[in-house]
């Protein structure tokens, strides 16, 4: 199923939480929306789901124009951070539950037994639907709330932060599992996450917000090799900045001249991650500089160095590089991006 957001505006009293975001996902395409907190994630899934309503704008579902059907109706699954499962209900009971309502499509006991027993074996449970909710991990308990969700075949899945409860290890593995569902069902997914690798490893798409707007959406390799603007630079992690004068596009930066391509002649931040810079033990190589700390990683160093003009850069070297504390040296930046510093910033 297509979803077709145009134009979607929310305000709560004052307060303009969603600034006319428009967002068209592909028929079984996942998509994460991702940004930091009160970005506008999850109010703009909630407006998908029909559990708030846009003050402008329309949300399509397919053909249909769905901004005015309430949640009931719209054929949703969802899956939150917190578990919503029914404590004093087994797990086969919590996904069967949907499957007995008076809106459901109507199944004999056999076919609700059937499917439960089907959707245990998908979110890998078998064998576990007698048990409660108590007795399970919380990273089981967030497949037994997929499971349910997926119970009343919806047409479009939404993912709250599903995962954000759990540890790293768990919430690694289960990104992983959902990705594979994903990918066995085809269901049209829209996943919340402020996680940026979360986000980068599951989705098709990525589109990143902040302060209620989409400022880049792309798919994962994209954002990752062309974040648009400084703001996308600094959200997706780990980065160096110095600021600088392009001229003819170019940056001078000791000894290095770093390409700067249409950006305007001007005040400007030049950008680039610790592992895009090289490390040399020789002083004239590049950009000067001296070694204030070396931190050790499993499988490579972390080099925190300044520059005689005052920059502090951490440069990410493999583990077996020789280097010490207070060594004087250079380094050199393999990729970097350049965004112009707006008058007045
Ligand atoms: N019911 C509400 N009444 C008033 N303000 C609200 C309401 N719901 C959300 N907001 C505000 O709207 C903004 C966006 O909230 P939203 O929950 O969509 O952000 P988010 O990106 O999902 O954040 P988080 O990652 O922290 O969940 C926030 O400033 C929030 O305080």
């Amino acid at each position: 199923m297509r979803i077709q957001l145009d134009n979607i505006v929310k305000t709560f009293d004052t307060f303009r939480a969603v600034h006319g975001v428009s967002l068209d996902i592909a028929s079984g395409e996942l998509v994460a929306l991702l940004g930091p907190s009160g970005s506008g994630k999850t109010t703009i899934l909630r407006m998908v789901a029909g559990l708030e309503f846009a003050d402008d704008g329309t949300i399509h579902f397919g053909d249909q124009d769905a901004t005015g059907i309430p949640v009931r109706d719209r054929g949703v699954g969802f899956v939150f951070q917190h578990y919503a499962l029914f404590p004093h209900m087994t797990l086969a009971e919590n996904i069967a539950f949907g499957m007995t309502t008076a809106r459901a499509k109507k199944r004999s006991r056999q076919e609700i037994d059937a499917r439960v027993e089907e959707l245990l074996g998908l979110v890998r449970l078998k064998g576990l639907g007698g048990r409660f909710p108590s007795q399970i991990s919380g990273g089981q308990r967030q497949r037994v709330a997929l499971a349910r969700a997926l119970a009343v075949d919806p047409k479009v899945l939404l993912l709250d932060e599903p995962f954000g409860a759990l540890d790293a290890k768990v919430r690694r593995d289960l990104r992983k599992w959902l990705r594979e569902i994903h990918d066995q069902l085809g269901i049209t997914t829209l996943f919340v996450t402020h996680d940026q690798e979360e986000a980068l490893d599951l989705a098709d798409r990525v589109v990143i917000l902040n302060e209620g707007k989409i400022v880049q959406e792309a798919s994962p390799t994209d954002i990752c090799r062309s974040p648009n603007s400084a703001f996308v630079m600094r959200f997706l992690g780990d980065t160096n900045v110095f600021t600088a004068e392009v001229a003819g596009g170019v940056v001078l930066k000791g000894a290095a001249s770093l390409e700067a391509s249409g950006v305007p002649d001007g005040p400007a931040e030049v950008f680039f991650r610790p592992s895009d810079a090289s490390w040399s033990s020789s002083e004239d190589d590049g950009i000067s500089v001296t070694v204030n700390r070396v931190m050790d990683r499993p499988g490579e160093r972390n080099l925190l160095v300044s520059t005689p003009t005052g920059d502090h850069f951490e440069v990410r070297v493999p583990s077996m590089t020789d280097v010490e504390q207070g060594q004087k040296g250079s380094i050199r930046i393999a990729n970097h991006r350049v965004f112009p510093v707006a008058a007045g910033a």
